[in-house]
């Protein structure tokens, strides 16, 4: 039975200061490194291995991704997690031109289907200033609804758009043939994974709220189906 472990990354420093962040690319705060490494005991201690992983583009993910593989790293198993970056990127200039070894190096993929919601116009705006400006419902629509842009960003089903696809096509292949995969990502671009792998409707899914740094557990069969649900609070 494959694990499919889902991380939100640890507290960032704009969300520590309450702004939207979107796909501006602010680092973990002191609080949000500290959540990454208890995410990374939890996992040791509940005996998690990690086999492959993926993060986002952005470097709050990638972030808690290695800290959560490093911490503890008895997760990968001796292993070495190697940063592989988007080489059909055409500005990639080909640092990591280099085969690898499987047998002691654990890949992490970075992938722009992963980032955040784009929250255009509201990018770098204090949330409670944008509500008392706009009103608390308008505010809450923009960040909780499924179809609903915020202005000029992503809804949460364009996000899916771009992110289910890859979490199929890539993610679940790896899980299909037995691999332990952690996906390090975002609060949006993991509401649309879970609102796939959960059966949500657009209405259920304004309810779901996933906490900074807190693992999140499917098993999966050689399907391809999840079987099992844990939350590792
Ligand atoms: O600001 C953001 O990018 C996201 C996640 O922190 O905010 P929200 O809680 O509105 O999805």
């Amino acid at each position: 039975m494959a694990k499919l472990i889902l991380l939100r990354h640890g507290q960032s420093l704009w969300n520590a200061a309450n702004k939207f962040t979107g796909w501006v690319d602010v680092p973990l705060s002191e609080q949000g490194r500290a959540e990454a490494t208890i995410a990374s005991c939890k996992l040791k201690n509940n005996k998690y291995h990690v086999d492959i992983c993926f993060t986002s583009m952005l470097f709050r993910a990638m972030e808690t991704a290695v800290i959560c593989l490093t911490e503890c790293d008895e997760i990968c198993g001796g292993k070495t997690p190697i940063i592989k970056h988007d080489a059909t990127d055409e500005d990639w200039h080909g640092w990591d031109k280099y085969e690898g070894n499987p047998e002691e190096e654990l890949p992490l993929y970075t992938c722009a289907a992963l980032d955040e919601r784009y929250y255009g116009a509201l990018q770098g705006l204090n949330k409670t200033q944008t509500a008392e400006k706009y009103g608390k419902e308008k505010v809450h629509e923009w960040r909780r609804s499924f179809s609903v842009p915020p202005p000029g960003g992503e809804s949460l089903e364009d996000t899916m758009k771009r992110a289910l696809p890859f979490f199929q096509n890539r993610i679940i292949t790896h899980l299909k043939h037995g691999d332990n995969v952690l996906v390090a990502a975002h609060g949006n671009s993991l509401r649309a994974i879970i609102m796939s792998l959960d059966n949500l409707s657009p209405e259920e899914v304004t309810q779901l709220e996933l906490a900074t740094g807190v693992p999140i557990i499917y098993d999966f069969d050689e399907s391809g189906e999840a079987t099992n649900k844990i939350i590792l609070k």
